[in-house]
Formats: C-alpha cells, structure tokens, sequence
C-alpha cells in the first residue's frame, strides 16, 4: 500500500519529539535523583576525576584528559565504570551529597557538553563541543573535582528532525523514483530471477574478488548489483553480512560506481573500513577523528587534510590555537577565561575556512565516501552525488536515520537481520514500555526545545525500521538471504534457524561440531560441560523465584537512591544465579575455558547486578544483557531466563528478536537456566524453544537444598 511521504514525515517527527523528550526526562530524573556514585554503580556517570591536560586533538577540537582525583582515589586505574566512547556527556565540577534538586540544564551551565573520544585504564578523553566555548563556565579548571555524566545525544536527533522536516515539505514533482519506491508509489523495477550463473552484470562478467565467498554471498551480491532501486541483504547471525558488502562494494568499484556507505554507528562504519583498507581502494571516512579506531584515522577526512598539501598552511594557526588551550587551564578568572574563549573562536574560524576547501577536493575525487548515517548529514557532502548508497546494520537503525543519506539517492542496498533487535526506544509507544512500567515514573522533567508536533497515530512505533517497513511493502522480491554461517555449533543454530529462518542456515563445516573441549590453547579438559554444544538447566519446580527489585536502598548509605529508579522494574532470580556462578566454576577451574571465551547474557540487568562479583572472581568474563550483546559472539554462553512464578509470567522474554539474539551468541557452548514451566506458559514460541532443549540439550534438573548447602561450604 502506498503511503504518504508529508504523513508518513510528520508522524516520523512527533515519534522523535517523544523519544527525544523521553531521553532527556530519563538523564534529568535520574541526575536529579541519585548521588553520583549511585549514577557510576548504574553505568551513567564516572565520579572523582581531575583535570589532567587539555590539548588540541584532530580537527581542531579541543581534547580534555581526566583521570582519578589522586587526593580522593590515588592514582591508578578507573573504577569499573558504564561510560563509552562515543557517550554525549557533561563534565562539571561534581556535587556532593545526594542529588536532590540538582537540574541538569542548570549543571550544563556549570560544567561543560563533550563527546567520550577515548576510554582507558587509567583516563578518558573528552572532545568539548565548541558550541560551549565563551558560555557558561567552561572546562573546570585547577584541581577541582570533576565527573561526567551521560546526556541524550541531540544533535543525532536535530539530524533526523532536519531531515523529515524536509520529507515534509517537498511536493510530488520533487520525489525522486527511488523515493516513490521506497514508499511504494510505484513498484520496484524487476531483477531477473536466474542468479544461478556468472553472467553480465553491468558492465561485466563478475570476477570476484574474494574466492572463499558462498554461494548464497555470491547470489545476494547478484542481486544487490542487478536491482536497479532497492535490495535488501538479510545476514542471520553470523552469516557474513560484512564480508558480503566488502565484496559487493569492489564490484561496485569495479563498475565505476561512486559509493556512500553508512551503519547507525561509528564502530559499524570503521568495521568496514578495515576490512576495505587491504584493497587500496580510494576511500575517506567522515566524522570527528577522535571517536574514530587508531587503525582507521589514515582514511580519516579530518587527518587526510591535514598531512595533504593544504594542511600545511593552517599548521600555524593550530600552533596558535595550542597556546591558547594551554593558556585556559592556568587562569581561574572567569572573565579572562571568556576572552581566550573569544580569541580561540576567531582562529578557529580561519582554520575552518582553510579546511573547507582542501576537504571538498578530497571528496570530490574519493570514490568509496564512509560515514555514520547522521554523519552523512555534514556539510561535507552537501552537493555530491552517489550512485549507491550502503547500509549496513539497517535493522539497527531508526527510519529516520537513514533517511539522511538516503534523501539524495537513486539506488539503496540495505543490510541488516530484522528478526534480531531493532534500535533501543525509551518513549512510550514502544513495545519495550508497553510490557515495562518503569519509564513512566521518572520524576521531573527537561523538555526539550522542540516545535509543536502533531499526535502520533494509533500503532505508529519508531521500533518499525526501515528493513521491516520496506519488507511488509514489497515482500521477499527485495530481498536475499545469507544462510551458510561461520559462528555456531550446528545444535546451537538449529532451533533458531528452524524457528526463524525458515530452517534455510547451514553451519559452515569448520564450525558445526567444534566444541570448548578442542579450543585450541593448553590446560582445556575434556569434561562434561565442556563436552556438550548444548546444556538445558531446568529450574522447574517452584524453588528457583524470580524477585522484583525492591525500593530498597542502594547501598551508598546517603539515601534517596533506590535500586527501582536506576534498574527500573527489573528481576532478579538468586537461585539461577547460584547456577551460573556454579557452572562458571565448572567452565573456568574444572574445564580450563578462560574467562574471556565465556559470557554470561540476561535480558534482565538486575540479574547482572546480582552477578557482578564473579568480574572480580573471573577477570575477563564478560556480563551483558541480551540487548547489549546484539552483534557479538563467544565461545560459551550462559543465558539466564530469570522468569519463575506460578502466573506464567514473562515480560521481556516474549520478544523473539530478543529470545534469538541470546541464543546465537555462542560459538560452542550454550547453556540455558530457566523454570520450563513458567517460560513455557508464555509464548508459543518459547514453548517450542523449552520442547527443543527437552528433546537436544544436555538436561539438569538442579536441587536447591544442595546447591545452597555447596555455596554455604565453598
Ligand atoms: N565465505 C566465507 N568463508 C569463510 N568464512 C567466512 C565467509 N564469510 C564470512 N566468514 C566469516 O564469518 C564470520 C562472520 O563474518 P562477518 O563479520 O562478515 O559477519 P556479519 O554477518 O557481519 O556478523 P554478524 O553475524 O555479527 O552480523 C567472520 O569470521 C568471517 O571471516
């Protein structure tokens, strides 16, 4: 059916406001609300820091570098801490006591807004926006303690609003055809069904690049080259979606296509970055250098003009800049601050000046141009044209996201898995918040500065990405699928593939019967946990409870800090957690698995909460909730379900994409604990999955009297 483009953008634009909104009523209430050492045990804040230098990183931008208050921590490593690169945040003076009162926007004027650029052992970096320069109070100087804390990311929001705000405003004569496809105005030109053979394509007979690619590669990049508007590459975990667009982008090459390709994040972009490098292809990657991988700045817009002739001549007005950044950090006087600021202003207008022509001729003559999707929305591509526009991790990515580069394209190919998680939504008309009260209840709010916008209609989500809504419109014609995959044991991909993947995935022949018991590195034993692909803990029975997170203090002693507020309604299972510590046990000290080749994923973060000591105990294992864990792998996974109580209920459980992530994360070994009972009582599916593992796992039914006994001896 085709739909509206101005409806189909103004709805786009009042789901935004809401989620935007949602995002910064979450930070407020939380910052309002908690201390900040409970903001840094929840993952939003990093607390006792200093200032240690300030510098002028690539691009001009300055660089402040924090590191523990040595007078309140001592020197040496962070404490674990939830803060990314790539996090907006604000570094200000830090308050003491409990948060009562404090309002972020009034802490923005007191501190300063940046992006994380780098995450070490014993500092971070943050790159200070230059919006905040010569207001407010800056960087804060001297000794003075300083934190960070976590902001909603505006300015990836003012992208997508820009962007729809012009989806709204263009008349029919401006759609382009590709526009009028992606929104079914007209149908996609047809792609010739017989894929089989290596026959002309473009202007040539393909001569790939890379001979180990499959089959199934082989035939989605057919597709992607012979489709003339829209292709849809669909990689189930595992499967070799990247490695399928790295081929399909030296075939592109190969026939003179100028190519943009973008993912949701910097780290799906450098991905392919490296991996196109090795070909000598002409490439640039766009974006703020310091939130860029070491290995990929050489292709970085940003260095490129500054090691090119051109940059040698803005090299003294960088000089000039350093000096001034110095200069900052000796003052304490607020109005010489603000003059520096000013000064620091002018020259950075120069350099931009002097950037900007060197930047538009290393683009104009890049043939592979690499970005983020709102990164495309740069003034650096403002007047350029590509043939193809890449998207990888698609299924990731809001609608409205991707619009950004798509808005000047004539020919897309998107990749992605929509039977795995969509992109993270916090507003209200999520399926997320529907089946969780938690967000509702924030406490006051920040709104945002946004224009009226209208209501949003019945059933509209931002969860519906791109990948899903040009599916349901066009169907499988737009779409190839990858099936041989390269991660897990082929009694670990069966269900999911059964389930899921109408039962079409193949485990390549080097993965389908490895096991922990043949990783290859001294001291690993051949026992019974390290023996089986595929082990079921059942806690059926009624003795293993799930908990609901009290409104119990949190710990730090100061009050006013509850465990609801930061992990929302959340459950905790101690029972299933005495197992995982107890199978974890068994892996690393009986099996020889080190810790770093064994995961433990819960949908529920109170769960994670509970098992955070064995970080400690086991160095290198890693924790994460399932949502956290999207597009990762390990040797062994455990999955604790958490859900245990007589009503059947599940929560989260639910969601498929959720269930099917957490299962394909491993490599050899999965281990499942959860009450059969209660999951089974929630969904079709999850009665299916507890049926399977009945029937093909390694089955236990544990005993909690000696289980607790045990743990009471160790
Ligand atoms: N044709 C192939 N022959 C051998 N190995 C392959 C082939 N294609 C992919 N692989 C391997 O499979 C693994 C997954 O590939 P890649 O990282 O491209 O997958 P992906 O689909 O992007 O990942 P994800 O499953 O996380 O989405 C990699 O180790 C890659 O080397």
């Amino acid at each position: 059916m085709a739909i509206n483009i101005p409806t189909f953008a103004a709805t786009q634009i009042s789901l935004l406001a809401a989620e935007l909104e949602a995002e910064v009523a979450e930070t407020s209430a939380l910052v309002s609300l908690h201390s900040p050492s409970a903001l840094q045990r929840a993952g939003w804040a990093l607390t006792n820091l200093t200032v240690l230098s300030q510098r002028t990183g690539l691009g001009g931008k300055t660089v402040v570098e924090l590191g523990n208050d040595p007078a309140f921590r001592g020197e040496g490593d962070l404490p674990e801490h939830g803060i990314r690169s790539g996090d907006i945040v604000l570094l200000a003076e830090q308050p003491t006591g409990s948060g009562k009162k404090r309002e972020v926007r009034e802490m923005e004027r007191k501190g300063v807004k940046g992006v994380v650029v780098r995450v070490g052992k014993q500092n971070l970096g943050v790159a200070v926006d230059e919006e905040n320069e010569g207001r407010g109070e800056g960087v804060p100087g001297g000794d003075r303690r300083v934190w960070v804390v976590k902001l909603a990311d505006e300015v990836t929001w003012k992208r997508m609003n820009g962007t729809m705000e012009r989806m709204a405003k263009m008349g029919e004569g401006e759609y382009s055809y590709f526009m009028r496809v992606l929104f079914g105005l007209t149908t996609p030109s047809p792609v010739p069904e017989d894929l089989s053979k290596d026959e002309e394509v473009g202007e040539g007979k393909i001569q790939w690049f890379d001979p180990s690619l499959n089959e199934s590669q082989r035939d989605a990049i057919r597709f992607a080259l012979k489709s003339q508007e829209i292709a849809l590459v669909h990689g189930p975990p595992g499967t070799g979606k990247t490695h399928t667009l790295i081929e399909l982008i030296l075939q592109l090459l190969a026939r003179n296509n100028r190519i943009l390709v973008c993912g949701p994040s910097n780290i799906s972009v450098d991905n392919i970055v490296e991996r196109l490098a090795p070909h000598k292809v002409p490439l640039i990657r766009l974006g703020h250098p310091a939130r860029l991988l070491p290995s990929v700045l050489n292709h970085s817009l940003d260095v490129l003009t500054r090691t090119s002739e051109a940059g040698a001549i803005v090299k003294d007005v960088r000089a000039e800049m350093d000096a001034k950044q110095a200069s900052i950090r000796k003052t304490r006087s607020g109005k010489e601050r603000k003059a520096i600021y000013a000064d620091l202003k002018e020259l950075r207008k120069e350099y931009r000046q002097r950037e900007r022509k060197c930047v538009s001729n290393l683009i104009s003559s890049s043939k592979v141009v690499l970005a983020t999707l709102h990164g495309s929305g740069g003034f650096q591509l403002r007047d350029e044209q590509f043939d193809v526009v890449i998207i990888d991790e698609a299924s990731q990515a809001l609608e409205a996201q991707c619009w950004v580069p798509l808005l000047s394209a004539k020919k897309a190919v998107c990749a992605g898995d929509h039977l795995q998680l969509p992109p993270t939504i916090k507003s209200l008309n999520s399926s997320a918040s529907k089946t969780s009260k938690s967000k509702k209840d924030t406490g006051p709010t920040t709104t945002p500065n946004t224009t009226a916008a209208p209501p949003i209609p019945k059933g509209a989500t931002l969860e519906t990405t791109l990948f899903d809504r040009l599916l349901s419109l066009h169907g499988p014609k737009i779409k190839c699928m990858l099936t041989t995959q390269y991660r897990m044991h082929e009694l670990i991909m069966r269900f999911p593939s059964d389930e899921l993947y109408e039962g079409k995935l193949v485990a390549a022949p080097a993965v389908a019967s490895r096991l922990l018991n043949q990783l290859p590195y001294p001291g690993i034993k051949d026992i019974d946990e390290t023996r089986e692909p595929l082990i079921f803990i059942d806690t059926q029975g009624g003795d293993f409870s799930e908990k609901t997170e009290e409104d119990d203090e949190g710990g730090d002693g100061k009050g006013g800090v509850t465990k609801r507020s930061l992990y929302g309604d959340s459950k905790s299972n101690e029972g299933e957690a005495m197992l995982v510590r107890e199978h974890v046990r068994c892996l690393v000290e009986e099996g020889g698995v080190r810790a770093e080749d064994v995961a433990v994923v819960s949908p529920y973060n109170a769960q994670l909460a509970l098992l955070a000591p064995l970080k400690e105990q086991y160095p290198g294992i890693e924790l994460g909730s399932v949502d956290g864990f999207q597009g990762r792998e390990k040797e062994a996974v455990i999955v604790t379900l958490v859900r245990s109580n007589p009503d059947g209920e599940v929560g989260f459980l639910a969601e498929k994409r959720r269930l099917n992530v957490a299962m394909t994360r491993p490599k050899r070994s999965l281990t499942v604990i959860g009450d059969s009972e209660t999951v089974k009582k929630g969904s079709k599916f999850l009665k299916k999955w507890m049926e399977f593992l009945e029937e093909n796992a390694d089955l236990r039914y544990p005993d909690l009297a000696s289980l607790t006994a045990a743990a009471g001896d160790s």
